[in-house]
């Protein structure tokens, strides 16, 4: 499993696609309490055109927990790190939930970065201290199994519950091997990034993606996420939180169009 050291910390990563150095790369960062595995079923249709990589945010999967607090910097950091370990200049990025927030702070504060970035059931402030302050203490005290059936609800539609039962018993296997710790840092860096005053500093092509149902990232977030980015553009998903997954082919065309499309 390949790993790269990022000021001390090790980030786990995986590469999918074509060798061809002309291919463009594009970055997938998951959701708070997920792993690089949610991304199982963009990697076909992404990897025949992108070179794809994919990470595991701090604090989850196989990459290290480092205990304290982290923040929307470090997130951004650990990217940049990734970038450099793999002599990547400039990359698409898609990320979902905290996955987006990383993505707006990487597109605003590094434009030469981020060529276009797709921002999916996000918000510039995600939640409020009511929401992961709480969520944080309980993770850190009770772990991840005591969450699960509080967090994991929101995620999905309830169709989705039934038709998609194993799917859904490896989210909440991902979910609840979490390491508590490295998760309520992860809330923590979500609760304090406030991003709202930045986004007018974007100038990559973006795309919105929200979903209809989503109570984490409302239509509402997100059709003012893109309004506050210039020439952004908003798609609606018939979807809770994680569209990827619950509207697989709406989700990979539109990513797929959006990013394939002439400037
Ligand atoms: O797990 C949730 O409650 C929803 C969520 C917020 C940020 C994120 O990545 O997921």
């Amino acid at each position: 499993m390949p790993y790269a050291s990022v000021k001390g910390v090790d980030i786990h990563y995986r590469v999918d696609g074509p060798e061809d150095v002309d291919a463009p790369w594009l970055v997938l960062s998951n959701s708070l309490g997920s792993d690089l595995s949610m991304w199982a079923p963009q990697i076909a249709p992404f990897s025949a055109r992108y070179r794809l990589l994919r990470y595991d945010t701090r604090g989850h999967g196989h990459s290290a927990a480092p205990a304290g607090s982290y923040t929307i910097e470090q997130l951004t950091g650990d990217v940049l790190g990734l970038f450099d370990e793999l002599g990547i200049d400039r990359a698409h990025f898609c990320g979902i939930s905290m996955g987006g927030l990383t993505g707006v702070a990487l597109a605003a504060r590094y434009p030469e970065r981020i060529d276009r970035v797709v921002l999916a059931n996000t918000a510039a402030k995600i939640g409020s201290d009511e929401v992961w302050l709480p969520r944080a203490e309980r993770a850190r005290n009770e772990g991840m199994s005591a969450l699960a059936g509080a967090v994991l609800p929101r995620w999905f539609t309830p169709g989705f519950f039934e038709r998609e039962a194993l799917m859904f018993a490896q989210i909440r296997d991902v979910f609840v091997h979490t390491d508590g710790e490295g998760y309520a840092s992860n809330c923590d860096a979500i609760r304090t990034a406030d991003l709202r005053g930045e986004t007018h500093n974007i100038r990559a092509r973006a795309l919105v993606i929200g979903g209809t149902h989503d109570l984490a990232a409302t239509p509402a977030q997100g059709q003012e996420l893109a309004a506050s980015i210039r020439d952004a553009r908003y798609v609606e998903l018939d979807a809770s939180h994680i569209s990827n997954l619950e509207r697989v082919e709406e989700f990979n065309h539109t990513v797929l169009d959006f990013l394939g499309e002439q400037a």
